[in-house]
């Protein structure tokens, strides 16, 4: 799914328009969308408090509270008296409100205290046409809103945020705990300082133009499952190990062997026909005992010393890999010879910018870095939309694609294009993680999806065998091996 920018957006739904719905049908068919998510998702003896701006993200708010009210919601509605410059679809909708008469309509100056357990704020003061941070009145009721525990709502955008980029340092921002955006995600739904802000996103079709949304440039897309669904090849009946693949996983030191032991499960669990370990000879035992499946190449006494390199493998290395002097000169000499695209996570990366030999990382390789990792890579950046547009350089300039972890996962090409994922949750926030990540990346690479493919689909399974281990066992109490354990799910649920 694409993700396009404000004015896009803008520009979309004036094509639309000319398309022929009128404005104030398209502002009719998204409210309509709203009205009825509500409806599905509330109570009739709810409380609807519907806050409205002055543009036409305030005339789906009006919108809105005209059908809640035909439907017998409880509605009251709530504006900047002393402002009722509006739009002219907002204007049209006003009037209708007015005309209804048992509709309550207040100065958001009035608005006190409230019986919070039935209560529901709607947000409907600003949508993609924000284009300064609030104030006076309008920031004073966001703030009033977000000191009180009670659901909150947001029509399209949480008011107070921009589609495609951060608010102003002290801007305020409503806190919603659903954000119903109308056809497209915006980018700013994805990055730490501003995802917070969303709630949870429901995305409601509203029947843009679609040639328009085909024909529109952009950098930024969503993986979503349409994308998956496409992207994923269900095994073939007629086909030996040979042709799922051989992985090659390297890593592991005295103390850190479970690192590598998880790459090499997650690497099976995805379906690698043959999968090796390359780990120091302490953690033999445990990893042939644990995982027969895979065989075992020792490279080392506590720590990997030598990588030798094999043919037609993919390497994944890096999970509990450590830095001792031995193992750095090891990846020194193997990435020296080796020019085949791998793997490349944690130590192996730590390694490589303490060493600064980012220049021996094989074309069309990938990197695995949490931001932390990757500002020793690259350097320090101020925010994640700056950490993103120095991703898309380097991945550019060093012809590799970056998966860069957070919240949101963002995959970043060498044609810097960058596909943000949203599977996954907080319980995946443990050390194993990353190493489970590893695994199902080097085994889809090596079971020959195209690179840019392996990591959309790693990270977006990933993701969800999260999501289904969360299910299962909390986000408190899921470990990474549990969402190794539930890949086979997702594989299920993928031909489900
Ligand atoms: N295709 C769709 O997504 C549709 C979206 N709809 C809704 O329309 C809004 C966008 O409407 P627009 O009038 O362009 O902008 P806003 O309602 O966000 O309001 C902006 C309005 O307010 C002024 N303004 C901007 N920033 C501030 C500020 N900090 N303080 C005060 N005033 C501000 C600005 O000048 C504008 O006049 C979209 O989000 C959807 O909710 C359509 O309903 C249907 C199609
Ligand atoms: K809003």
């Amino acid at each position: 799914m694409k993700i396009l920018t404000a004015s896009q957006i803008k520009s979309c739904d004036i094509t639309t328009i000319e398309q022929g719905i009128s404005s104030i049908n398209l502002m009719e068919k998204a409210s309509g969308c709203c009205g009825r998510w509500i409806e599905e998702h509330f109570n009739v003896t709810d409380k609807f408090l519907i806050f409205c701006g002055t543009g036409n993200n305030g005339g789906d708010g009006f919108a809105i509270a005209r059908m809640l009210y035909e439907k017998g919601f409880d509605v009251e509605v709530y504006i900047d008296q002393e402002n009722l410059n509006f739009s002219n679809d907002a204007e049209i909708n006003f009037r209708k409100i007015k005309q209804i008469g048992g509709i309550g309509i207040h100065d958001f100056n009035d608005f006190l205290n409230i019986n919070r357990e039935k209560t529901v704020i709607i947000d409907a003061l600003f949508g993609y046409g924000l284009n300064r941070k609030l104030s006076g009145k309008n920031k004073t009721v966001v703030e009033k809103l977000n000191s009180i525990k009670v659901v909150k709502v947001s029509v399209d955008i949480p008011s107070g945020l921009y589609a495609d980029k951060l608010p102003d340092g002290d801007s305020v921002v409503i806190k919603a705990d659903f954000t119903l955006t109308f056809q497209l995600y915006k980018r700013s739904f994805f990055h730490p300082e501003t995802g917070k802000f969303c709630g949870k996103i429901t995305v409601l079709d509203i029947d843009l133009d679609k040639e328009f949304i085909e024909n529109a440039e952009t950098d930024y897309f969503v993986i979503d499952e349409d994308l998956i669904k496409n992207n994923y090849r269900p095994r073939e009946d007629f086909s030996h190990k040979g042709t799922f693949g051989k992985s090659i996983l390297v890593g592991g030191s005295y103390g850190k062997i479970g690192a590598v032991l998880m790459t090499a499960l997650s690497a099976l669990r995805t379906g690698s026909g043959l999968t090796f370990t390359m780990a120091p000879d302490c953690g033999c035992q445990i990893i042939q005992s644990q995982i027969p499946e895979a065989m075992f190449i020792g490279c080392g006494d506590k720590y990997v010393e030598r990588i030798e390199i094999q043919e037609k493998a993919v390497y994944g290395i890096g999970p509990g890999l450590g830095k001792d002097k031995k193992t750095q000169n090891a990846l020194f000499g193997f990435l020296k010879y080796y020019d085949e695209p791998v793997v490349l996570d944690a130590d192996a990366l730590n390694i490589l910018a303490q060493k600064n030999w980012l220049d021996l990382i094989p074309k069309n390789s990938v990197i695995t870095p949490h931001p932390l990792e990757f500002e020793r890579l690259f350097g320090k950046t101020n925010d994640s939309f700056e950490r993103i547009e120095l991703a898309k350089t380097k991945a550019r300039e060093l012809d590799i694609f970056i998966v860069l972890k957070d919240h949101h996962t963002a995959v970043i090409t060498p044609d810097q294009k960058v596909f943000y994922n949203i599977t996954g949750n907080s319980g995946m926030a443990k050390g194993g993680s990353g190493d489970a990540l590893t695994g199902i990346l080097t085994s889809l690479i090596s079971q020959k999806y195209d690179i840019e493919n392996a990591c959309i689909f790693a990270v977006w399974l990933h993701g969800k065998a999260g999501d289904f281990a969360a299910e299962k066992f909390s986000k408190e109490a899921m470990l990474p091996t549990d969402l190794i354990h539930e890949i086979g799910e997702v594989f299920k649920y993928l031909v489900s």
